[in-house]
């Protein structure tokens, strides 16, 4: 599951410490945009020795390089892929087809130098651009490593020439195509970050949103948004119920020979079952 990846700036030992431990399904160590120039290189020598040294747990592990535009990401790249603990890569500003080709080519040369099983190390796309969002599905569908989609809501305002509005009118139609895009190539499509820290009722309705539009999870900056996240997102006793009562009667009625039956007043066909099955996945009971 990755309902929520906690970013860690890698210039900051306390929060690379112990940001495995507040419970995200995922970590995402930062050299990019929480990086200073000044601390790049330092930023990158503490990443990989955390790779190499620190405990993480069982979260997903991810490190956001620098851009490819820039003069540190294949220096970001060179540290981590030979390190055993990290599972992903999550790319900054990919605009199009040809950059995940770039990156794909690079992290399989490091896979091959370093022993790493060819594939190994996950793909996590940033669409950061109106132009990386209108990309989005050759974008996902451009190497078998790409684990994720995910809008960059900061920076794509900033190329939108927008502002951040409380309820996110701006990245509205990105959102919608991402999720678009990221479900029709199999890949989770994942929502960008909610900015206002204290605000714990305007994220719940955020993830809300986001939820009902398809995404599969959320990039977070602090700890104190992974338990209003999960909340959203972990099915409730009651959505465990119907989906258990709705695949229980649809394997009934299978067994009569039927497709569709009534479950509550409520047609039930194999769409419906397959919702039902979903929920019990994200409860983790299936
Ligand atoms: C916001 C703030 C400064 C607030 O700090 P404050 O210190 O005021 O918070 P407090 O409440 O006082 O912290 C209480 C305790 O929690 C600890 N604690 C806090 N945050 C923690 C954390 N993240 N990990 C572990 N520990 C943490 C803290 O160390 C303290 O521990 P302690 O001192 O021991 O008590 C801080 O959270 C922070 O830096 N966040 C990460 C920011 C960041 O990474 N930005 C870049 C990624 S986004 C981006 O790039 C946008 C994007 O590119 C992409 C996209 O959308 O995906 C786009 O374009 O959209
Ligand atoms: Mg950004």
């Amino acid at each position: 599951m990755r309902r929520t990846m906690l970013y860690l700036p890698g210039n900051n030992p306390n929060m690379l410490t112990k940001g495995h431990l507040f419970g995200s399904d995922g970590v995402i160590l930062d050299l990019e945009d929480a990086v200073a120039m000044v601390e790049k290189d330092a930023a990158r020598i503490l990443v990989s020795k955390y790779l190499k040294q620190g405990e993480f747990g069982s979260v997903e592990v991810t490190v956001r390089i620098n851009g490819i535009d820039t003069e540190f990401w294949k220096k970001d790249l060179e540290a981590i892929v030979p390190m055993k603990r990290l599972d992903g890569i999550r790319a900054p500003k990919v605009d199009s087809a040809e950059t995940v080709k770039i990156l794909d080519e690079e992290i399989s040369r490091l896979e091959d130098k370093y022993g790493v099983p060819q594939g190994k190390l996950k793909l996590f796309c940033l669409l950061e651009t109106a132009k990386g969002i209108l990309n989005a599905y050759e974008i996902a569908t451009a190497s078998p490593r790409i684990a994720a989609i995910i809008p960059g809501g900061e920076d794509l305002r900033a190329d939108l020439k927008t502002e951040r509005s409380m309820d996110g009118t701006e990245l509205e139609w990105a959102r919608r195509f991402v999720v678009f895009a990221g479900r029709a190539a199999g890949v989770d499509p994942l929502d960008t970050v909610f900015s206002r820290v204290t605000d714990d009722e305007g994220l719940r309705k955020e993830t809300q949103f986001i939820k009902q539009l398809g995404f599969a999870g959320k990039s977070i900056i602090h700890p104190n948004q992974i338990r209003i996240i999960h909340d959203v997102f972990n099915p409730t006793e009651a959505e465990i119920a119907k989906a258990q009562k709705i695949l229980a009667a649809a394997k009934e009625a299978a067994e009569r020979g039927q497709g569709a039956v009534t479950v509550d007043g409520k047609m039930v066909d194999m769409p419906v079952v397959k919702r039902a099955e979903y929920v019990l996945v994200r409860a983790g009971l299936a």
